[in-house]
């Protein structure tokens, strides 16, 4: 069950971005002439040559002997590893209500069975769960997708994946992806921040985490909300969380240097629309995941496009923005609240240099987290203390050796020992070892040659490829002890002082837990003072840095630059003064969310009437709480088609950004719970709402009215035919039961022992249930052809207790096809 269908405005790009990932490739098709191939950009435009792929890059070797990533005596191994093809990852989403039974069948039949197809005198298993993971809900496997159609056991394995996939109860990930949320130790009360989130396969796991113990029918109190400066990226994990069934997510799309605090600047909701007001009077979270865009060497195994790029300048111009992105979420973290750093890079200067340079800055507020009892399991490899930075055709061990021309192109915190020019020279005529310099990180013990770092990096963790076979990840753990101290930085000391002056004067808040020379003055101010003149993030221009786009960061770039800030770009020129909305659009009005525009609005709904009949024509009991918690996206609210609803944590956020002058630019909210049936027949059915496939199951045990109780044989003929006239039901009390409903949505739930229905009118939260329509003479369901054939196959699985035949490829071929075509065509009406 869930939610699978897509809004109109991701479908398009969806489209384009995103393959089923297990869908066979049609032979000779262009996928697979990019297989082996790759295209080369010329100004933006794909070039019509194509270059072959290279498994090799001189600089990328020579930079990683050199940096000691792995001892000599490895190398080999290592590099080899990493010319080699990366093994399939997956994970069972623990949200499905079928996980048991799909971890079940990995372990007993697939397991097995692909053992036997797979031996070929090779000793490792097929498939196996990774040792490392709770509860066995990520798996490895070692088929190429060319071995996947092998054969028929692998066919049967490869139809599985690829419908599991589409309907959302596994996700494919790499496998050292996934390692991240698991030290974040989230909890279900938790809020999380997850900075630069997309496509999601992070902030699903975080979901699941948000959600583990918590009833289908209930929502947790904790809540993520999901960031990502491009909106592109933003819309795919719309669609991948959508698959969750959440009402405690909020994807935002600012960048992440500047995602704002939310301090609510007033307690008068005048202009908040009679907002309450909210429990919160700041966003600070409990945890933040921070996995930065980075230069992506780690997946190089399965993008191996990166060989051709790669050069030692990509790590160097991302640093700067790698602190910055890290500094934000520390200062946007609770105190006593943890955070991780990670990225899918191996160098040390998007790495260790960006964790050294946040605990100095930090003084001690921040703490670098042993976690080497965590997750034993876990092959890693300690944190770097030295290294050396790259300059074209030289090393540096040190800032002082950085050539007076080539300055501009570095920064002091890019070397192990943070130092400046300055320091570093007087540094060498005394030797300070005196505590707090050591807690710093600002003493070294460092010869003329070499810096090392006296910071405890060697709690960071590196995951290199050939340990266990996957791809490369870096992961340090952090630990808020306090507020963090207002850092000046050298460079920016006259201008952020008088800034920070200023802010104060202005709102009579001193500066606390943020950084001064990261976090820059106009947020602060925007944070703290009401309205007027507001300097907005950037939108993202042509592109982000991402993995695999990293390129885009030349040698060159000067990393000690703040990205820059473009403050009339994205933003409601409303709020400006300098151009009316009409100057916005000329033909079309763009939707305005608060100040921000392109954005549809994000509204509390509060219509009586409708939610009334909606109410009433489901029989929804009084216990399940509405008020606060329908939200809108159209701001003419007759003509709203869905309703979503958000759980409590979010509510409170909603409320506060209200109160702090709308500055979370929000992308999407919520659950959908109910749409607007815009068929003829919907329009004469009594409440034009029918209740989403997403939101059943929350709202579910408070459902009083239409609702069916069908007989496990009446039950699979509607998933089977998806349409049945009443006449053509078997159980004669549905027949009457069915034509005595109204005219509109209802809801069939199976009923497993085939006994006499419950009379006390409550579904249980556990019950199978799925939303239908009932026309004049027939019921029909409301789900997805895709959804259906999952259901039934589970429902056969179960009843038998035994493996019945599983769908065949061409099966699952079919039913992707009509789960196109459905959302293609028509998204909320009826099969009828
Ligand atoms: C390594 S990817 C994140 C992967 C994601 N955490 C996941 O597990 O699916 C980095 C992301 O950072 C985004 N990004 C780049 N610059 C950013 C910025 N300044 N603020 C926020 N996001 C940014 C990119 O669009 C990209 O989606």
């Amino acid at each position: 069950m869930g939610g699978r269908n897509r809004s109109r405005t991701q479908r398009k790009h969806f489209k384009q971005n995103r393959d089923n990932v297990w869908k066979r490739p049609k032979p000779d098709s262009e996928q697979n002439q990019q297989d082996n191939y790759t295209a080369t950009e010329e100004n933006g435009n794909p070039k019509q040559s194509w270059e072959p792929l290279v498994f090799q890059n001189p600089a990328f070797e020579e930079y990683y002997k050199e940096q000691g990533i792995v001892a000599p005596e490895e190398w080999d191994t290592f590099i080899n590893c990493l010319r080699s093809a990366l093994p399939a990852a997956f994970r069972i989403n623990s949200s499905t209500p079928f996980y048991k039974d799909i971890r079940m069948q990995l372990e007993s039949d697939f397991m097995k069975s692909l053992q036997a197809e797979g031996s070929d005198g090779n000793e490792r298993e097929a498939i196996r769960p990774l040792p490392w993971y709770p509860n066995n809900l990520a798996w490895h496997s070692e088929f190429s997708r060319k071995q996947l159609r092998k054969n028929q056991t692998l066919e049967r394995f490869h139809g599985f994946l690829k419908l599991q996939n589409e309907i959302g109860n596994i996700t494919r990930q790499e496998a050292v992806s996934m390692v991240p949320p698991l030290f974040l130790d989230v909890r279900p009360d938790h809020f999380v921040l997850d900075m630069c989130a997309a496509p999601g396969s992070k902030t699903f796991q975080l979901l699941e985490m948000i959600h583990q113990l918590t009833e289908s029918s209930s929502l947790p109190a904790g809540m993520v909300v999901a960031n990502d400066v491009d909106i592109q990226r933003c819309n795919l994990l719309i669609h991948q969380t959508k698959r969750m069934c959440t009402a405690n997510l909020i994807v935002t799309t600012h960048e992440a240097q500047h995602f704002p605090g939310c301090q609510s600047r007033s307690i008068n909701a005048s202009d908040a629309g009679n907002v309450k007001k909210p429990d919160i009077s700041q966003l600070l979270f409990d945890r933040v995941l921070c996995d930065v865009p980075c230069s992506g060497d780690g997946t190089l195994r399965k993008a191996p496009d990166i060989w051709r790029k790669w050069n030692p300048g990509m790590g160097n111009g991302l640093h700067g923005l790698q602190i910055q992105i890290a500094m934000r979420g520390l200062a946007l973290l609770k105190v006593g609240g943890r955070m991780v750093y990670s990225t899918c890079s191996m160098n040390p200067i998007e790495n260790e240099a960006v964790v050294a340079e946040i605990l100095r800055r930090c003084k001690g507020a921040v703490e670098l987290v042993d976690v080497s009892t965590e997750l034993p399991m876990l092959v890693r490899r300690p944190g770097l203390k030295k290294w050396k930075v790259r300059d074209k055709g030289s090393w540096f061990s040190s800032y002082k050796d950085v050539p007076e021309n080539r300055r501009a192109a570095f920064v002091p915190c890019m070397f192990p020992s943070g130092r400046t020019f300055q320091e570093t020279s007087e540094q060498d005529h005394s030797v300070d070892t005196s505590p707090e310099n050591y807690e710093n990180g600002i003493q070294s013990e460092d010869d003329h040659d070499e810096e090392v770092s006296t910071l405890p990096l060697d709690r960071c963790m590196r995951i290199v490829p050939h340990d266990q076979n996957t791809g490369a990840f870096f992961i340090a753990v952090l630990h808020k002890h306090s507020a963090l101290p207002a850092v000046e930085s050298k460079s920016t000391k006259r201008t952020q002082q008088s800034s920070s002056m200023q802010v104060q004067k202005e709102t009579g808040v001193a500066i606390e837990d943020k950084t001064i020379a990261d976090i820059d003055v106009d947020a602060v101010i925007d944070d703290q003072v009401s309205g007027a003149d507001i300097s907005v993030p950037a939108a993202p221009s042509g592109g982000s840095l991402q993995d695999g786009d990293a390129a885009e960061a030349s040698l060159d770039s000067d990393p000690s630059v703040a990205s820059g800030k473009n403050a009339a770009e994205g933003m409601n020129p409303s709020n400006t003064n300098k151009s009316t909305p009409e100057t916005v659009g000329e033909k079309r009005k763009l939707p305005t969310q608060g100040r921000w525009v392109g954005l549809d609005p994000v509204l509390f709904y509060k219509e009586e009437t409708v939610i009334s009949r909606i109410k009433e024509f489901y029989g929804i009991k009084d216990s399940f709480p509405f008020l606060g918690h329908l939200v809108t996206r159209n701001s003419d609210t007759s003509h709203v088609k869905r309703i979503y609803y958000v759980s409590n944590a979010v509510k409170e956020v909603l409320g506060l950004n209200f109160l702090a002058g709308q500055q979370l630019k929000i992308a999407s909210v919520g659950l959908k719970m109910f749409e607007r049936q815009t068929s003829k027949e919907g329009t004469s059915s009594p409440c034009s709402f029918r209740i989403s496939s997403e939101g059943l199951p929350l709202i579910l045990p408070y459902i009083t009215k239409q609702i069916l109780y069908a007989s496990p044989v009446d039950f699979n003929h509607l998933l089977q035919y998806k349409s049945i006239k009443f006449a053509d039901f078997t159980d004669a009390e549905f027949r009457n039961k069915a034509s005595e409903l109204s005219l509109g949505c209802c809801i069939v739930v199976l009923n497993k022992e085939n006994q006499a229905p419950p009379d006390h009118h409550q579904v249980d939260s556990d019950a199978v249930a799925i939303g239908c329509w009932r026309g004049k003479n027939s019921v029909s369901v409301m789900v997805t052809a895709i959804d259906c054939q999952e259901m039934l196959e589970r429902l056969s699985i179960n009843s038998a207790k035994e493996s019945s035949p599983l769908l065949s490829v061409e099966a699952v071929d079919e039913a992707l096809e009509t789960l196109t075509n459905y959302t293609e065509t028509e998204e909320a009406t009826p099969m009828v």
